[in-house]
């Protein structure tokens, strides 16, 4: 498992600065959280740790390597993958088709979906290891367009774990979800950070709560907190960047706890 670390991570665009010199430790085996009003730079944060922005100042190192200007699909390579909050299915396909895919994405045998020698193989051995990690064995055979909004969002955690990620990046993974699903997507999420660095962006802040190691607070760009839940719900500064916002999630969450 492997740990990322950024000093003085800063992008601009124009006279916008999504992210302004935030310097953090992510460490290895532990389930970090990004929280963060609208607007705050938690996806652009995201998106100058896997390599779709590049820094305008500062570094990236992952497994203390600086992997600052390395690209995308270099730093999928070396086991740092993220999800979209976009859904990158393929909906023709099958739960397990679509993991096949992936897999033989990754052994370079992609466009051999259905190739006679992978069916007992070692990639037949993965598809049904990670359809098992998923949790929808059961669904193994329904059609990406026929699952629900939750087992969706879990097939695509699917196709990043095929990429044999050390570091999973995720980004709003309970985006559309209701209550339940977003519970169950939470418990999916915490069992994954069992064997995987795990980081999150999400806003449903009952489910961040409860199940990060460590939350890093984001405002205007800038590191505004970190620490454990409950240091975090107890941070003035935290509370005031959420009022001030006009967004309550946290306040409501210490209300119902209280
Ligand atoms: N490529 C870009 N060009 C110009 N401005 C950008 C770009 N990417 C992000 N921004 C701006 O940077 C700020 C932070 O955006 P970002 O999407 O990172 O915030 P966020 O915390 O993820 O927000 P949300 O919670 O609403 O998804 C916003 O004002 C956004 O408009």
């Amino acid at each position: 498992m492997s740990g990322l670390r950024t000093e003085n991570l800063s992008v601009q665009f124009g006279a916008v600065k999504p992210v302004d010199g935030v310097s953090v430790e992510i460490a290895a085996g532990k389930l970090t959280s990004i929280i963060g009003p609208n607007g705050a730079g938690k996806t652009s944060f995201f998106n100058l740790l896997t390599g779709l922005y590049l820094p305008t100042r500062g570094k990236v190192y992952f497994d203390g390597n600086d992997v600052t200007d390395m690209p995308v699909h270099q730093k999928v390579r070396c086991g740092l993958t993220r999800t979209f909050q976009i859904l990158n299915v393929f909906d023709a396909l099958t739960v397990e088709e679509n993991i096949r895919v992936a897999v033989q994405r990754r052994h370079g045998r992609s466009r051999k979906l259905f190739c006679a020698a992978d069916v007992h193989g070692p990639v037949e051995d993965e598809v049904a290891e990670i359809t098992e990690r998923i949790r929808l064995p059961d669904k193994r055979k329904v059609r990406a367009c026929d699952l629900s909004h939750g087992h969706r969002r879990h097939l695509e955690i699917g196709l990043s774990l095929a990429t044999r990620p050390k570091t999973l990046l995720l980004d709003e993974p309970m985006s559309g979800l209701g209550m339940y699903e977003s519970s169950i997507m939470g418990e999916f999420v915490r069992e994954l950070a069992q064997s995987l660095t795990v980081v999150l962006v999400e806003h449903h802040m009952s489910v961040v709560l409860s199940i990060s190691d460590t939350i890093l607070v984001l405002s205007q760009g800038r590191l505004l907190a970190s620490g454990t839940p409950a240091e975090i719900q107890a941070n003035p500064a935290v509370q005031e960047a959420y009022l001030g916002s006009g967004r309550y999630d946290l306040p409501q969450e210490r209300a119902a706890h209280a």
